[in-house]
């Protein structure tokens, strides 16, 4: 197991920094008035682990016994749509975003069907039903409109916890009836005593220098500082206070990529990079993220003058992966235009 999930905090009382914030989970958790939640936050700031110890704060352990079910869902086009839930007794946690535009029906069949239904163990400590959403920031106009009528239609039997990035693509009536939790990124300092924390648990030698070097070069995302830091142990005998930290594997393949570009603007190297990418996809690295991070590799390597077209294209395909469903398409299809606009400025032409 990774030692992101090994020690992962599992209670409130556990979670290492925000403790105001913990506290006042706990509050509303004990309080009999649970609110709608909207919980946001930069990636890896600890959303996702305050949200489960806050559902375990409300319902007990039980909520820890989670199975995975796989629903067919039919859109008005009479298309089957195969969705994946986490469920608990408790709970359901789902990421709409994963079925792209027809995110609408998977929140409208599903939530009317739990909405509908009560809590089916008596013994529980809450009445309703809570829904987790992942993603909330990437669901579509129609969907947020749905969501919105069924957290009024359904309140007395579930509760929604909305998690996103920011707020800025969640409509206002959404956010008027939800309780705004901002998780920001912990500190430097905070994510130094996280990692002194796990290095601890392991028995690693750590020394503070370095545990502030992992931080920073992490960006303030602990899940990565956490990975930076077992690749760190995994791939090195004695470390020191001076060992490289390893990039995640991920990142190195997508630098391969920029640099094969760069070396070759043939189409035939489009077809070599291809496999790259599946092997990206096939490790679960979201596509907008290998686009995001292989933009911002070409882009550090290319004239001044291409810059603005590269990303305002890396722009227009990643809005493309979100409405498309072969997301390989896409990213192919950013890196020809990529070759075509640096080709012709090579030539001399207009890109
Ligand atoms: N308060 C905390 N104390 C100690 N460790 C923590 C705390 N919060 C999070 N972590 C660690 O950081 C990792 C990342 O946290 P989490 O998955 O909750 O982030 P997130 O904000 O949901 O990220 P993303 O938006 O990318 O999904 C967890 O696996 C956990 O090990």
């Amino acid at each position: 197991m990774l030692l992101v999930d090994k020690h992962r905090p599992r209670k409130l009382e556990a979670l290492h920094y925000h403790q105001g914030l913990s506290s006042r989970l706990k509050a509303l958790a004990n309080s009999g008035d649970f609110p709608h939640l909207l919980v946001y936050g930069p990636s890896g700031a600890g959303k996702k682990t305050r949200i489960v110890a806050t559902l375990k704060e409300l319902y007990g352990p039980g909520v820890e016994k989670i199975k995975i079910d796989s629903r067919v869902f039919m859109t008005t086009t009479n298309r089957k749509i195969e969705f994946n839930i986490v469920a608990s007794v408790y709970h359901i946690e789902i990421t709409p975003s994963d079925v792209g535009n027809h995110d609408r029906v998977i929140i409208q069949s599903l939530l009317k069907e739990i909405g509908q239904t009560q809590q089916v163990d008596i013994a529980a400590k809450q009445k309703f039903k809570v829904v987790v959403i992942n993603e909330a920031d990437h669901l579509t106009r129609d969907a947020q409109a749905a969501l919105r009528r069924t957290m009024e239609k359904y309140s007395p039997n579930l509760r929604l916890i909305l998690i996103a990035n920011s707020t800025a693509n969640i409509i206002a009536p959404i956010k008027s009836r939800t309780l705004l939790i901002r998780v920001a990124a912990p500190t430097i300092d905070e994510m130094v005593g996280v990692l002194k924390h796990v290095a601890e648990l392991e028995r690693f030698e750590f020394s503070d220098k370095l545990a502030r070097r992992v931080a920073e070069e992490s960006g303030r995302n602990l899940r990565r500082a956490l990975l930076m830091f077992e690749a760190l142990y995994a791939q090195n005998e004695v470390v020191k206070d001076n060992t490289p930290i390893p990039p995640p594997d991920y990142e190195t393949l997508i630098g391969q990529i920029a640099d094969e570009l760069l070396a070759d603007h043939s189409p035939a190297r489009i077809l070599l990079v291809r496999a790259k990418f599946y092997d990206l996809l096939t490790h679960c690295i979201p596509a907008t993220v290998i686009l995001k991070l292989l933009t911002f590799r070409l882009v550090a390597k290319i004239d001044d003058v291409l810059k603005a077209e590269v990303i305002k294209w890396a722009a227009f395909y990643e809005h493309r992966i979100h409405l498309g469903s072969k997301v390989i398409f896409h990213l192919e299809a950013f890196v020809a235009k990529f070759l075509r606009i640096l080709e012709s400025y090579l030539m001399g032409m207009e890109f």
